[in-house]
């Protein structure tokens, strides 16, 4: 093992763990683990990352090092599940150069966060943006249809002096729905729906979508063509892919229909194709699409990302470190099957908490592991390398923080989520791992504060978890075979393992904490 590490030597990485003493914390594992996970969300509020994004002075903005002068010429649209708290701080910052706006949001998002009293995320009384309400379930409908027909109005009638701001975040694709004539948009919901049940990856999910639409990947930024256009997007898709997120309205992208089809043919759907999908996918491209240089980002197109899951782990290292942890990051794109990751989370949590030199075994199977749940050699050997030396050095108490979003193949009709399912597998894990006081913990949750259907965002476990279910008389197994996270954790511990931080407001996937007590010499 040893020698494995070794080749792996970390240097460039160190950054990513502190090694200064952590100070002793009182409070218990479970609520450091949740303040842990609220530092985190806290990091990418939606009116956060804008302020922090957009730098004005008198009469010009500064956004990723570029200069916009401001002159009553600002336009500015957006859609996705976080953008009603993006368009009021924009609005707040450069409102009164605003002419006009759309933005396309969650239906009955505006009453939700009034009844939650979210009032900083609503536009004010005399907002010059027009707020469009669709996309019932996630899904694409008329009323996000009508949203997207604005917003392509609005950006169309854009000139070479206008500036225009264009607010993305995860959910875009459902609230811009416009698809190709002669697709229906019934069809093109029915193509997406399929796709996605049949367990399409949202890459290619996309990938189609983008095929499909005309604002989807650069057509939007085609549209406002010859205007300036700056993007501010909060991401929602492993490693920040500015032409994935949302389906990249404003990042040109080639359409192969090779492509195209050939996932189509991987869920099997294209004998069920309709003929308008076939129709348009056969045409020759729209001449847009071929014309590289004038939506490119080089160009009058700007993409910034401000928020991400990587500056969500960042701010909860940070207060890990506040509470008593020594805080260390594993990845920022976790995925793959729940079982292979709540796997990863055993055997880290095995590494860490020997008593003695971890068995090679186990630092085998991990880098054989890595590939399946997006973790690079690299990255795990550094991980084992910084535990190990924190157990023979008696560093105290590790706070192990990862995030992305991994997978659940649904094979019963339960409630849960995949930050539930993983818990309560990780939770199977660490059973026998106790270690007086405590033993290892692990949080699960969703930065969107709910996972799957369910009021939850995820679970806090550890090894407790499976001796309790035992003395209760719940079968693990049969709750898992069922995907019935939910419902095993309201029956546990009074339901208070769950995390149930409300509605948050935002969304850059999941966030893992594997939570490591010092080890007992
Ligand atoms: N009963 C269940 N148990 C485990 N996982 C489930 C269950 N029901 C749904 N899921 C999983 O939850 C996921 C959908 O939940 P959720 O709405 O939280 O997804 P999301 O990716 O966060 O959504 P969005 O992209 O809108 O942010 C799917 O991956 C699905 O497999
Ligand atoms: O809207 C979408 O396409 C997904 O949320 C990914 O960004």
């Amino acid at each position: 093992m040893a020698r494995v590490l070794s080749l792996f030597r970390p240097q460039p990485f160190l950054a990513l763990v502190s090694r200064r003493k952590p100070t002793l914390c009182k409070m218990s594992m479970d609520s450091r683990a949740r303040k842990v996970f609220a530092a985190a969300v806290e990091a990418v509020q939606p009116d956060t990352v804008v302020r922090q994004s957009i730098e004005r002075t008198e009469d010009s903005v500064i956004i990723n090092g570029h200069k916009f002068t401001l002159k009553h010429n600002l336009y500015l649209v957006g859609f996705g599940k976080a953008v009603l708290g993006m368009a009021a701080e924009a609005e707040r910052i450069v409102g009164d150069h605003l002419v006009k706006g759309v933005i396309s949001v969650p239906h009955g998002i505006q009453q939700i966060l009034q009844q939650h009293g979210k009032d900083h995320l609503l536009l004010k009384e005399n907002s010059r943006i027009r707020v469009m309400e669709g996309a019932k379930h996630n899904l694409p409908d008329v009323d996000a249809q009508k949203a997207a027909e604005a917003i392509k109005q609005l950006a169309s009638e854009l000139t070479e002096k206008d500036l225009l701001l264009v607010l993305i975040s995860g959910g875009g694709s459902a609230l811009l729905p416009a698809p190709i004539p002669p697709i229906s948009l019934q069809e093109k919901h029915d193509v997406t729906r399929k796709l996605a049940g049949a367990g399409a990856t949202i890459q290619e999910l996309n990938t189609v979508r983008r095929a499909l639409s005309f604002l989807k990947g650069g057509g939007l930024a085609h549209y406002a063509h010859p205007a300036q256009v700056v993007s501010l997007i909060l991401s929602d898709v492993i490693g920040d892919p500015v032409d994935l997120i949302a389906s990249g309205p404003t990042v040109w992208s080639e359409v192969w229909p090779e492509e195209v089809l050939s996932i189509l043919e991987r869920y099997k759907l294209l004998n069920s194709l309709p003929a308008s999908v076939k129709d348009v996918l056969g045409r020759p491209r729209p001449r847009w699409r071929e014309n590289k240089g004038e939506s490119n980002t080089s160009g009058h197109v700007l993409n910034a990302v401000i928020g991400s899951n990587s500056i969500a782990l960042k701010c909860a290292s940070r207060r890990a470190r506040e509470l008593g942890f020594r805080p260390l990051v594993l990845a920022p794109g976790v995925c793959g099957d729940v079982r292979s990751v709540s796997r990863l989370y055993g055997l880290l949590a095995r590494f860490a908490c020997s008593q003695e030199e971890p068995p090679p075994e186990i630092a085998a199977e991990l880098l054989k592991l890595g590939p399946e749940v997006g973790v690079e050699s690299w990255d795990l050997c550094r991980t084992m390398q910084v535990l190990g030396e924190g157990r023979t050095e008696g560093w105290g108490s590790t706070c192990l923080l990862a995030g992305g979003e991994p997978t659940v193949e649904l094979t019963g009709n339960g409630r849960g989520g995949r930050n539930q399912e993983l818990a309560l597998r990780v939770g199977l894990e660490l059973r026998g791992l106790k270690l007086p006081p405590n033993g290892p913990v692990f949080l699960s949750g969703g930065t969107d504060g709910q996972d799957g259907p369910t009021e939850a965002a995820g679970a806090i476990t550890d090894w407790g978890v499976y001796e309790e279910a035992q003395a209760k008389g719940l079968d693990i197994d049969n709750f898992l075979a069922n995907n019935d996270s939910y419902t095993f954790f309201t029956r546990l511990s009074a339901g208070q393992r769950l995390l149930v931080p409300g509605l948050t407001c935002t969304n850059v996937m999941d966030v893992h904490m594997l939570l490591i007590p010092p080890i007992p010499q």
